[in-house]
């Protein structure tokens, strides 16, 4: 289960990306956050998996704290988040299948990984992951042969493999076409599902959103104004999240909108984490 509870970030140049941001994921959950640009996603996202560094308030994972950890726990804590990235991410000169194994990294000596030595089952894993995300027999292809929606298709298998206990994605479908967006959102559907991890992904297609996405997070300058099924996004929900209109009056009975911040939030200072130290992004 992750937990943020009071989830702030106000970069060096004194922006204030995120405000008390307070989100429980669960399941196999498939939730999607939207919000106009700006408001905070991918800041939210990264600030998970301390790619970014909250300045304020706590993420757990299944209890354990994240914001604390040293750089060793963390390298061994980020093992169980498994991060999909817009623009893929990958080792353009290495294979389908050495990119997809550099999921397992966290988990070999570094003498195995400098060898690329994998035991047997991380191999039989990646094979399987291979076949799940549709590349079946690509393995010796170089990724630089192949298209946005096949490196996608990595970039998920090299997260997959690594078992994790929730799967982020950083607007995963935005560089890709329309029909490519929406095989890549049905593949982290069946993910979520066959998989029992949940998913967490930020987008800005609303369509798309709400077509695959059992729960949408609305952000709106770094708050959330909504948190609720996708078939309660109304359009009224809509002005809230992209026009920061007022919340109708409902709102203070209705468990899907959100009064705004709690008061209870702690300053912590932090600097950002160089992403070359992320092993999934190696
Ligand atoms: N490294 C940074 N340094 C300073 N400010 C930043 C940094 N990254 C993001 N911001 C600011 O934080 C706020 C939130 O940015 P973020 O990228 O998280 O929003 P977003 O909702 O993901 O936007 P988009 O949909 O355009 O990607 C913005 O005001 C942005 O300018």
């Amino acid at each position: 289960m992750l937990e943020t509870k009071n989830l702030g970030k106000t970069y060096p140049t004194g922006d204030e990306a995120l405000r008390d941001v307070s989100v429980t994921i669960d399941g196999r959950e498939f939730v999607a956050m939207i919000g106009p640009s700006g408001a905070g996603k991918s800041t939210f996202v990264r600030c998970i998996n301390r790619l970014t560094e909250p300045t304020a308030g706590s993420v757990r994972l299944d209890g354990k704290e994240l914001t604390s950890l040293n750089e060793d726990d963390l390298r061994d804590a980020r093992r169980n988040i498994g991060m999909v990235f817009q623009e893929y991410n990958l080792v353009e000169r290495l294979t389908v299948m050495e990119n997809v194994l550099s999921g397992r990294l966290g988990y070999v000596s570094n003498w195995a990984a400098l060898r690329r030595n994998f035991p047997p089952e991380d191999v039989e894993r990646a094979y399987e992951l291979l076949d799940l995300v549709g590349l079946d027999g690509m393995e010796d292809k170089r990724v630089d042969e192949l298209s946005g929606g096949q490196r996608q298709r990595v970039g998920i298998a090299r997260a997959v493999v690594q078992e994790p206990k929730i799967l982020l994605a950083d607007e995963p479908t935005s560089s890709l076409d329309p029909e490519t967006s929406r095989d890549v959102m049905e593949l982290l559907t069946d993910i979520a599902e066959d998989r029992d991890v949940p998913v967490l992904i930020n987008i800005h297609e609303v369509d798309l959103a709400e077509a695959y996405a059992d729960r949408i997070l609305g952000l709106h300058a770094g708050e959330l104004v909504f948190d609720g099924p996708a078939c309660d996004l109304t359009g009224e929900s809509k002005g809230v999240i992209y026009r920061g209109e007022e919340a109708p009056e409902s709102a203070a009975t209705d468990p899907d909108w959100l009064s705004g911040p709690d008061e209870e939030s702690s300053a912590r200072n932090g600097s950002d984490v160089d992403p070359d130290r992320l092993p999934a992004e190696d």
